[in-house]
């Protein structure tokens, strides 16, 4: 069982919180993702589960064990940053056996175990390359076999697609998903990006100035539509354009909501300049609302 329970956890530097009073229960196999802008806590609240950070105050349980004073690799918990971190010097196959090694697991399993990890990713053609001769989505890739090597109970990433182009991180996104349905290991995933966010997640955790934020209100970027610069009659939401990212099959448009970015999905040919008024709606009935104190996703019905 690998449930992971946060109760009062804080991170203090001198007067600067990393992370205020956090409380939260996360069930065993769940996908859970930290949403929110930078400088929100999310990375110092990985990083206190991993063990690279000691809390200030409160308790870090994962299984039945509190791992406060675990060392991070008796945690049990293999880690995926966004800079892959690979040894240039060593094979895609050698990289990936690497954590097998420094753990000294049995030999006679390694090469089952590395060519059943790099399958999982199809990475099984490229097991001789070196990381320089590898893409930028491959090397993403062998970072994660890497991780799923040591089968480990938890599974920590943080941003580990924001070095992709827009198109591998889709196709990145959706073997990630399926990558952990099929290993069902407790996920934590840091993003800032709210699509990335939705379609991962089984419960979005929305975190603000380093504390779980109290009442959310979210939808699905193809949920919602652009009702037009003229004809702005039916928007729920009036804002500037803050960004325009060409997705291949659909355009994605931001805006800035207070202190909330909100993206919706319009047709792969829709073009609106930067700053430009938008109108967005938002039909009630495809929002979804998270509870305040559990974060879970609450049925409108
Ligand atoms: N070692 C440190 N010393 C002092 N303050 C720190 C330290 N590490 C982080 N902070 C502060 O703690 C806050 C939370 O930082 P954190 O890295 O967790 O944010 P984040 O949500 O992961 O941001 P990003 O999306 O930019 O990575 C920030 O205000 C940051 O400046």
């Amino acid at each position: 069982m690998a449930s992971i329970s946060l109760s009062n956890l804080s991170k203090r530097w001198g007067k600067v919180y990393g992370a205020r009073n956090i409380n939260l229960d996360i069930a065993d196999r769940e996908f859970i993702v930290f949403l929110g802008p930078s400088g929100c806590g999310k990375t110092t609240t990985m990083r206190m589960i991993a063990g690279l950070e000691d809390p200030s105050e409160g308790e870090i349980r994962i299984g039945d064990r509190v791992v406060n004073k675990l060392e991070p690799k008796d945690r049990d918990v293999a880690m995926v940053f966004q800079s892959y971190g690979l040894y240039p010097n060593l094979t895609v196959y050698e990289n990936i056996r690497f954590p097998l090694k420094v753990r000294k697991v049995d030999e006679t399993t390694h090469d089952e175990r590395v060519r059943r990890a790099a399958a999982m990713v199809e990475l099984g053609d490229l097991l001789d390359r070196l990381p320089r001769e590898l893409s930028g989505g491959q090397r993403q890739r062998v970072a994660l076999a890497r991780a799923v090597v040591r089968e480990p109970t938890v599974f920590l990433m943080d941003e580990p697609l924001s070095n992709l182009d827009a198109k591998l991180r889709v196709s990145t996104r959706a073997q990630l998903k399926n990558l952990q349905h099929e290993l069902q290991v407790t996920t934590i995933y840091v993003t800032h990006d709210q699509i990335e966010a939705m379609t991962l997640a089984d419960r979005v955790v929305v975190m603000e100035s380093g504390e779980i934020q109290q009442v959310t209100l979210g939808f699905r970027a193809e949920d919602a539509q652009v009702s037009g610069t003229l004809n702005q009659s039916n928007a729920e939401i009036l804002a500037p354009v803050y960004s325009m990212e060409l997705l291949g099959d659909a355009t994605m448009v931001s805006v800035r909501v207070g202190e909330a970015m909100v993206s919706v999905k319009a047709d792969k040919d829709y073009r609106i300049g930067i700053g430009e008024p938008i109108g967005l709606e938002v039909a009630a009935a495809i929002c979804h609302l998270f509870d305040k104190n559990t974060g879970e996703r609450l049925s409108l019905d």
